[in-house]
């Protein structure tokens, strides 16, 4: 397969298989003149797993920080579950989205980032409760209900009045997760989430995670350096290679038998 891997082939799946959670339409991402993403297209169906992977600097968190809005793409479109990202519909034309749309759009999705990012002077419970309350406006009583639930998936129901600093990495990387999962997303982003981990406390970060792919509904889109976690969860693997994907499928064809010269290379660097 060459390096302008057509449209068709660079699409997890097909329309038929449901409807289309995330599409990358001809996005490109420069940093000056370094070109990171170049007119970039992929889609994930809903509720399935794909797992980007690809060299340092081949831009999966960019594409992962361009959908939490936290950086805009200089060309092409993003849409979430059918609605643009990037733009809104006015008076028939595209223009780029305001504050507001993007903040109603956003709501989709929900992140785990390497540093867990939670909030240190609230303990546990309402380190999950606060989004869904304040952001939401869900209820005070649904919300604790939802949270504990959620606090109990993760294995940390002894853990709930604690603060953040009273627990290890992994307890904090799992109380994220319930935080992430409490806005009820439809698309569940995972950056690298056991690169900032002790060795000891990855294992159980990822039986949480393996937990919540196979006995949930929700859409993952997932970067990560452990292949043997991409191999359990994924439905399909994207390799990028310089702004691109170069090859795409289901993991056993892709860590098995890639077609790309690039992807074994990567593989054999790091299996
Ligand atoms: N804010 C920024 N300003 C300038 N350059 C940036 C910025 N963010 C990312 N880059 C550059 O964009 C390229 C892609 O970065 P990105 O983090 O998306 O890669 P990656 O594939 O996730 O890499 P890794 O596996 O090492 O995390 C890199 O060369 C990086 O240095």
């Amino acid at each position: 397969m060459s390096a302008d891997t057509p449209r068709e082939n660079a699409t997890t799946s097909t329309a038929a298989d449901g409807r289309e959670l995330i599409r990358f339409d001809k996005v490109t991402k420069r940093f000056g003149d370094h070109v990171v993403l170049d007119q970039l297209e992929f889609s994930v169906s809903a509720g399935k797993h794909v797992t980007l992977i690809g060299p340092s600097g081949s831009g999966k968190t960019t594409i992962l920080r361009l959908l939490m809005t936290l950086l805009r793409p200089d060309e092409g479109t993003i849409t979430v579950d059918g609605d643009y990202l990037t733009h809104q519909e006015k008076g028939g034309r595209l223009v780029p989205a305001g504050e507001k749309h993007v903040r109603e759009v956003r709501k989709k999705i929900g992140m785990v980032f390497q540093q867990f990012n939670l909030f240190p002077n609230m303990k546990v419970l309402r380190n999950v409760t606060e989004a869904p309350v304040h952001v939401l406006g869900m209820g005070k009583d649904e919300a604790e209900q939802r949270a504990r639930e959620l606090l109990e998936m993760v294995g940390l129901t002894e853990h709930v009045d604690k603060y953040p600093t009273q627990l290890s990495g992994g307890q904090q990387q799992r109380v994220a997760i319930a935080r992430a999962l409490a806005m009820r997303p439809k698309v569940l982003l995972l950056d690298e989430v056991t690169s900032a981990l002790d060795p000891e406390l990855v294992a159980g970060v990822l039986d949480v995670l393996r937990d919540i792919a196979h006995t949930t509904d929700i859409t993952m889109l997932v970067v990560t350096h452990e292949m043997n976690f991409a191999r359990d969860i994924s439905d399909d693997v994207l390799m990028f290679n310089e702004g691109k994907v170069i090859e795409s499928g289901p993991p056993e064809k892709i860590f098995n038998d890639p077609d790309h010269e690039r992807t074994r290379e990567f593989l054999s660097a790091i299996l």
